[in-house]
């Protein structure tokens, strides 16, 4: 296990109560506003102490109550990038990548040039931070946190303090790196969208209790978590891969890991690139016939596995149709079409968004 944690920790009235691992790849913290999420990073930062428990990262234990093991912060190898970049102000961005850079094997591949590249900072290296943009420091940020060459990577909201535009253009610097350094991170966000995109694993943490903890996939389709997970903005994610483009309607098929067919319009794609899809669970309406004449393309047979009340009036079902989706509509319909478990369904997809290719 890449990360073996639990720790018990109270300040003021609040107390967490973390035990989870994680594995290699990214594990997202998500949880709500004072949920624990960054008591947590700095009790794994070694910045608060715990009261109680342990913290093993790839085999290494930096925290141990029972065998008085407290390793310092400094000592602990984590590489952190928070929601405020904390960059050096009279330092340049090179000075600032460099401070501080950890030993680095020959075989490490996370290099100054190669950092440099993907996070696209080349431009800046002789400027100071106080003339960056905002998505600009964060960029800096991740990159003097990669070159202190951690054994793990912590990014507490690392995009909450940038507007739509900057989260954009951040998050698929986040993923390239994910994928050419596969450096372990754990990344903290309130935001479903971004850990749809982004987490191999969820935990879900709420008023300091873990809630959860699995692959992302199973998380987002468990109706019992939709109150943690997401809420109104819940819902399924979908793996699947581009089969074919037609260029005069902007269409992509595509297609699931279990055979389901979906149309999205888009940009063209090559065959076989591989799309992590989302799809709110208030984006999909439910039909016991067969629709026609419909303005929906993407119609899936199916049955209700699952249901439990949500929200106000409003009922939430887990479907198969080939593949797990939540769908939400009112109770009212739900008792009006006389929906339970294994009932037959038709599955009206409104709207999909691709949220990973
Ligand atoms: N030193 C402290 N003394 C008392 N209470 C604290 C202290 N530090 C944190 N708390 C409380 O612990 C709870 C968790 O705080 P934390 O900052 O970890 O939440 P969070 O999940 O990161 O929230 P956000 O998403 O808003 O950043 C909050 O209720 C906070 O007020």
């Amino acid at each position: 296990m890449m990360l073996e944690i639990r720790l018990k920790k109270t300040v003021g009235r609040f107390h967490l109560n973390a035990t989870f691992s994680a594995e290699h790849g990214l594990t997202a913290v998500f949880g709500p506003s004072g949920a624990g999420k960054t008591l947590l990073a700095k009790t794994l930062a070694g910045l608060v102490t715990p009261d109680e428990g342990h913290i093993e990262i790839g085999g290494r234990t930096l925290y141990n109550t029972a065998k008085n093991i407290n390793i310092p912060v400094h000592q602990r190898h984590i590489g952190f990038v928070f929601q405020e970049h904390r960059l050096f102000p009279h330092y340049s961005v090179r000075g600032n990548l460099t401070y501080g850079r950890g030993p680095q094997r020959s075989s490490n591949p996370i290099t100054f040039d190669k950092v440099v590249e993907i996070l696209g900072i080349g431009s800046l290296l002789e400027r100071k931070p106080a003339s960056l943009s905002g998505g600009e420091r964060q960029r800096v940020a991740i990159g003097r946190a990669l070159l202190s060459h951690p054994k793990i990577l912590i990014m507490d909201e690392p995009l909450s303090s940038l507007d739509e535009g900057r989260k954009a253009e951040i998050l698929p610097l986040i993923e390239a790196l994910k994928s050419e350094f596969d450096l372990p991170t754990l990344y903290i966000s309130h935001s479903i969208e971004e850990i749809t995109r982004l987490a191999d694993t969820i935990l879900l943490l709420d008023n300091g209790e873990m809630k959860a903890a699995g692959p992302t996939g199973d998380i987002l389709s468990r109706l019992d978590l939709i109150p943690y997970a997401g809420g109104y903005d819940a819902g399924t994610l979908i793996e699947a891969k581009v089969t074919s483009y037609e260029p005069g309607h902007h269409m992509l098929t595509l297609e699931t890991e279990s055979g389901g067919k979906l149309l999205i319009t888009g940009g063209a794609k090559e065959i076989g690139t591989p799309v992590r899809l989302r799809i709110r669970a208030r984006d999909v309406a439910l039909s016991k016939s067969e629709p026609k004449s419909l303005s929906i393309l993407n119609r899936f047979k199916g049955r209700v596995v699952d249901h439990c009340s949500g929200a106000e009036g409003m009922e939430e079902l887990l479907l198969d149709v080939g593949f797990p989706l939540t769908a939400r509509i009112t109770r009212k319909s739900f008792e009006e079409m006389k929906l339970s478990k294994d009932t037959p369904i038709w599955a009206l997809v409104k709207a999909v968004t691709i949220s990973r290719s």
